[in-house]
């Protein structure tokens, strides 16, 4: 964890060294005046600063410490700032309060107090940190590159991916096209603390016969064509992380290859003789069902168990009730950034629209939607006809709360009454309620027995 950095704004030098050395938990700047005290805020972001409200050039007065409060707040909002106020100088004590000052401590220095104080800016500033990350979570942004959700269901896998990404575990991810694989393998990378590159290949868009090479490189000379040595992609991984996609689309002899790379960790080039080491992280991913594959021999059951020590399966955009919404707008903003009279919303149809659509390419076909619509829109709001999604297909989500309970009590009731054969007091039984509710229920959906 990085030090906590305080920054000392003081023009007494006397002073400066006191302070400097009266905190060792922390790292301390310190600055003299304001243009320093501005660059080294800029520069080091500390989270706490003590303030003289005397600096020069107004060292007996407070202008210039009010002026350089104020220049620091405006920079960062959640600095917490520390003021000292000479002897009797209550009314400035409190202005700086009103103008966002932390907290305050009269001169001459009590180093222990002061030290107390700084310890809660520190403990104060660090949990609004997280108060906004909580909200910025609930507010549909995950910490992992970008991400963009507010299912739980897909919440509770990013919190997975957090949870495994420092560990040596190989990981493989399970989800359609397009539901966010390789975002998330790269936010998995970057949370890992791993410092080598993040290298992805998809196995699916390489020739067969180029596939091999591509993974492991090759030397001078090995083949026709390999007129230079070329690293392949493992090693450009080494010390990071290695992004298999499409892992279900590699042929069984590159299989066997890969399994004895992750078993043993050395590689050699095509042409080679050299066993070169590498340490890398391994995620793949795959839209294909690998265990119906394992059983059907088209994918070996010992390199399914190396690629996939954590499986993660990632929900369809469809089982992410919201996120559809919540994405458009994100992807709406990001389409228009910068371009002049673009559409800032979607209209109410619109929205309907997009939580309607079953979005079989998941968060691809959304994204592409939106940038398509966002340029056909010749409104302020993009419209359902510039989405131009068709018309929602049938047994798509209704509209209210009150349509869908009904939708689930025609469903139960038809489902018991053929368990039941028909027979009215034995479906009423499998639905737990009486017979005349039953009754009742029918005939307001206009149910056959
Ligand atoms: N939850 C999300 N928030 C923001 N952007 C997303 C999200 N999910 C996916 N995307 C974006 O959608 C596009 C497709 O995602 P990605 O390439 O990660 O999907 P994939 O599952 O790897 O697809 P494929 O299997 O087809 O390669 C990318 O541009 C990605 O940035």
């Amino acid at each position: 964890m990085t030090p906590k950095t305080l920054l000392i704004v003081e023009d007494d030098l006397a002073l400066q060294r006191q302070l400097r050395w009266a905190y060792d938990g922390y790292r301390v700047l310190v600055a003299a005046d304001r243009d320093e005290a501005l660059t080294l805020l800029r520069a080091e972001e500390p989270a706490v600063v003590t303030l003289d409200l005397g600096l020069p050039p107004d060292p007996d007065g407070t202008s210039e410490g009010f002026a350089t409060l104020a220049a620091m707040l405006a920079l960062k909002p959640d600095l917490k700032v520390i003021v000292a106020s000479g002897h009797g100088a209550h009314e400035s004590a409190l202005r700086a309060i009103a103008e966002g000052a932390y907290d305050f401590y009269a001169k001459p220095i009590d180093i222990d107090a002061l030290g107390l104080i700084v310890a809660r800016a520190f403990h104060v500033h660090a949990l609004e940190a997280e108060n906004r990350r909580l909200a910025e979570r609930a507010a549909g942004t995950t910490a992992l590159g970008g991400l963009i959700t507010a299912s739980p269901e897909m919440l509770k896998v990013t919190r997975t991916i957090e949870r495994v990404a420092s560990a040596d575990v190989s990981v493989l991810l399970l989800g359609a096209s397009g539901t966010g694989k390789e975002l998330l393998a790269r936010g998995l990378h970057e949370a890992s603390g791993r410092r080598g590159a993040f290298v992805a290949i998809n196995c699916a868009a390489i020739p067969e016969t180029l596939l091999e090479s591509e993974l492991f490189g090759h030397e001078k000379g090995a083949f026709t064509g390999a007129v230079k040595t070329v690293e392949g992609k493992i090693e450009q991984a080494h010390g990071g992380t290695l992004f298999l996609d499409e892992i279900g689309d590699v042929p069984l002899p590159l299989q066997v290859k890969l399994l004895r790379f992750l078993q043993e960790r050395v590689i050699e080039r095509i042409g080679g003789r050299r066993a070169i080491p590498i340490d890398t992280r391994v995620v793949s991913a795959t839209h294909r069902d690998v265990d119906q594959m394992v059983a059907a021999e088209r994918f070996r059951e010992d390199l399914y168990y190396r690629l996939a020590e954590i499986v993660v399966r990632i929900p369809s955009l469809a089982e992410r009730p919201g996120d559809a919404g919540l994405l458009a707008r994100a992807f709406l903003a990001k389409h228009t950034a910068g371009v002049k009279g673009a559409a800032t919303g979607f209209a109410p149809d619109a929205l309907a629209a997009i939580d309607a659509h079953p979005w079989p390419g998941n968060v691809r076909e959304l994204e592409n939607r939106v940038k398509r619509a966002a340029i056909m829109a010749d409104g302020a709001r993009v419209t359902a006809a510039d989405l131009d999604l068709g018309q929602p297909a049938d047994g798509a989500t209704p509209i209210n709360l009150r349509a869908v309970r009904e939708a689930a009590d025609r469903g139960a009731i038809r489902h018991a009454l053929a368990r039941a054969d028909g027979n009215i007091s034995g479906t009423a039984r499998l639905l737990g309620i009486s017979r005349p509710t039953l009754y009742d229920l029918m005939k307001a959906y206009d149910l056959q027995p």
